[in-house]
């Protein structure tokens, strides 16, 4: 059985539907990752699996509970990611650490999970003078205090710097080999690529995908980035004639072809008939990037969200 299953899941603002059917689920003991396009859902749709908010429609099960409706045994098996403005700025590490730990009946000893997180040198700094990573370990470090087989992440890395966001990607993997299954919600597709098992794509309520990163990538029309500086001008009718290229185009002497293997083969052995060399040839598999791109219509708009309908504050 999946330990988590979300199935035909419905939920609407004002008549509109921000999730739409979503369906998925996560295997125990992986790291499962939801990707989308701001106002998507992704959200909405954690936050009904962590039984914050009430769905209209469909089944959550969550290791066999119903979030809506066994919220209390559920806060001991799923971990939750705080927001920063939950925690007081004058409380401590060591009071956040110890206040959260109360709350649970079988807590994890706070000092060694602490340490394990690097927050050992920091109990008696208050939250509100903490860096941005180091609040993002703390709350880390509050989601794993009751001992959760589940831990939910929503965007845990959007506000650090590039060395704070890999520091807390490893801390994320440790968290995965100690056996706890994670449920990412992520912006970053180097974050989905590096972490995830699997990633399911939601854009506007749907799921529109769901593979692994490199299922994902091997998906799009186009895998492959072929780009070359052409000792002399390819033959446009050539190049047009590419087998697999979705699109060629040529910038300050330097061409860059979207395709496949064969386009590769191929603008191979074009330079070779044609006695043409290349400078600079790469070739590069496309990105998780590139594949969401092609999976999402992405208008680029973020849509605002309704304060007047807020989640509640989880009480283990
Ligand atoms: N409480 C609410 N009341 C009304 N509309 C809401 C509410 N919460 C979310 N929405 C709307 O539902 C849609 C989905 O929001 P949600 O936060 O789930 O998306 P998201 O994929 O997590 O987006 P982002 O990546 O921007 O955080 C958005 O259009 C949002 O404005």
């Amino acid at each position: 059985m999946s330990i988590v299953e979300v199935n035909e899941l419905r939920k609407s603002y004002g008549g509109k539907a921000v999730v739409d059917g979503v369906t998925f689920a996560v295997e125990e003991g992986e790291i499962f990752g939801i990707l989308g396009p701001n106002g998507a859902g992704k959200t909405t749709t954690v936050e009904c699996v962590e039984g914050l908010r009430t769905a209209d429609a469909g089944t959550v099960r969550v290791a066999g509970l119903d979030p809506a409706r066994d919220r209390r045994e559920l806060t001991r098996l799923l971990g939750v990611q705080l927001q920063e403005s939950e925690l007081q700025a004058r409380l401590t590490v060591r009071e956040a650490l110890e206040l959260y730990a109360a709350l649970y009946p079988k807590p994890a000893a706070w000092r060694p999970l602490a340490d394990r997180l690097g927050l050992g040198e920091l109990l008696g700094k208050p939250f509100g003078k903490l860096s941005g990573g180091q609040k993002q370990r703390l709350f880390i470090a509050l989601a794993l205090i009751g001992n959760p087989r589940i831990v939910v992440f929503d965007e845990l890395t959007t506000a650090l710097d590039p060395r704070a966001r890999r520091d807390t990607w490893e801390m994320v993997e440790d968290i995965r080999a100690s056996g706890v299954t994670i449920l990412l919600v992520t912006h970053f597709m180097a974050e989905a690529q590096r972490l995830c098992d699997r990633v399911a794509v939601i854009d506007r309520g749907r799921v529109v995908a769901l593979d692994t990163p490199d299922g994902l990538i091997s998906r799009s029309a186009s895998p492959t980035v072929i780009s070359l500086r052409p000792s002399e001008p390819l033959p446009d009718a050539e190049l047009a004639a590419l087998p697999g290229a979705t699109s060629v185009a040529e910038r300050d002497g330097r061409l860059t072809i979207h395709g496949t293997d064969e386009t590769v083969n191929a603008v191979i052995t074009l330079l070779a008939r044609s006695r043409i060399t290349a400078r600079e040839l790469r070739v590069v598999d496309t990105t998780l990037d590139d594949a969401f791109l092609g999976l999402t219509e992405q208008s680029g708009l973020t849509e605002q969200s309704d304060p007047a309908e807020q989640p509640e504050v989880p009480a283990p």
